[in-house]
């Protein structure tokens, strides 16, 4: 964990800190996420840590050791680092600028050797390709990605991430968080992530601390609760607009309680026993559990047909992806399945809403007859 206590740093000639009486704890594990308006004071509380910045007064706490009292090269060995620019060194290979810490902790060539390719692998880079290269032959996503490895390098527990996907492209922006995440939730490092851009902020942090001018935290809390309720005008201000749909890509279905419509077994129908009646649907289930798709009255007054279902939503998608849905297929409900892809329930709007407790602001939407 890191501790910061009383933080405060004054820069020679400027009439006002640029960091005030910063308090504020990192659980490890955690991404953290330092974000609001440029010259907030967000790179320097940053550098503080690592010490490339000396704090003028408070403390900095690592683990429960006062970093002012460590060498400051032995503590940069110890927390990965990385920035927008991605500082890497031109003349060096990428696989000499990922060994750099490694190198400099003394491994033997032999294990530093299995790490860059490991590390390569990691952040989605084909070592045989890759190794070799030096920095110019990389595009700019890539050489990202070389910033990453690098700063994990030698594995450190604490990760200092400046911008990191800032100078790319707002695609392969998106892929380069994905896939960040995804390393993350391996390897669970405690990260403390400056960015200005708050839709990053709500994707990449467990917490945001948002700031404001002269290093004040204004407030520091999940991204869930950061967009429900935003502390004062200035967050939410800065939150911009759409904080609702925000909160529906936060929302996992995994957490949602999704309501438990009446089903009929695909046995039942194909035996005659079901039938829908006019302009009902119904949902047919197989011998799994499994939904098989919706039944629909036939015009002649017969049994009705099965008509496939063409998207189900699993544990993973969000309540942003289940709008997605029934607005692309013009539907009003989502099937929801869980991770076998057995049935779990129906979503409609009302449960969306309810879901983020938005109140109706009009008569209720039509929703699928209940059966
Ligand atoms: N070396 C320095 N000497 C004097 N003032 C500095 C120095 N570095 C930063 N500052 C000032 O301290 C304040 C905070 O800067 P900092 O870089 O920490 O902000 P930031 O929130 O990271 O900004 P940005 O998002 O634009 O990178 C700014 O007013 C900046 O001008």
């Amino acid at each position: 964990m890191i501790r910061l206590e009383n933080l405060t740093k004054s820069y020679p000639g400027q009439s006002e800190p640029a960091v005030r009486e910063l308090t504020l704890d990192v659980p490890a594990g955690e991404i953290v996420v330092f974000v609001g308006p440029s010259g907030c004071g967000k790179t320097t509380t940053m550098k503080l840590v690592n010490r490339l910045i000396e704090p003028t007064s408070g403390r900095i706490h690592l683990d429960g050791t006062d970093v002012t009292e460590v060498n400051p090269d032995l503590l940069r060995r110890k927390i990965g680092y990385t920035i927008q620019q991605t500082g890497l060194f031109p003349h060096r290979t990428v696989a000499d600028n990922i060994a750099t810490v490694p190198k400099m902790l003394g491994w033997k060539s032999r294990r530093i050797s299995e790490r860059v390719d490991e590390l390569l692998r990691l952040v989605g880079l084909d070592p045989a390709l890759y190794r070799d290269r030096y920095p110019k032959q990389l595009s700019g996503g890539q050489q990202q990605r070389i910033g990453v490895a690098r700063a994990l390098g030698a594995d450190p527990d604490v990760m200092l991430m400046d911008e990191p996907f800032g100078a790319i492209d707002p695609l392969n922006r998106e892929s380069l968080q994905n896939e960040f995440l995804r390393i993350q939730a391996d390897l669970r490092k405690t990260i403390v992530f400056v960015t200005h851009d708050v839709d990053e902020a709500i994707k990449m942090g467990d917490r945001i601390a948002v700031f404001r001018q002269g290093g004040e935290v204004v407030q520091y809390d999940t991204p869930e609760r950061i967009l429900a309720e935003p502390a004062d005008e200035f967050v939410r201000e800065f939150l911009g607009s759409g904080t609702s749909v925000k909160r529906l890509s936060l929302t996992p279905l995994s957490a949602v309680d999704v309501p438990r419509w009446s089903t009929v077994s695909e046995g039942d129908v194909d035996s005659g026993e079901v039938a829908a009646a006019p302009g009902e649907f119904r949902l047919v289930l197989d011998g799994d559990d499994k939904p098989a798709g919706w039944l629909s009255a036939c015009p002649d007054g017969g049994p009705g047909e099965i008509v496939p279902l063409i998207s189900l939503l699993g544990p993973d998608d969000t309540l942003f992806d289940a709008l997605d849905q029934m607005l692309s297929l013009n539907s009003s409900a989502a099937t929801v399945v869980d991770a076998d892809g057995r049935y779990r329930g129906v979503l409609d709007l009302d449960t969306i809403r309810s879901a983020i407790n938005v109140e109706p602001r009009s008569a209720p939407v039509e929703t699928l007859q209940e059966v």
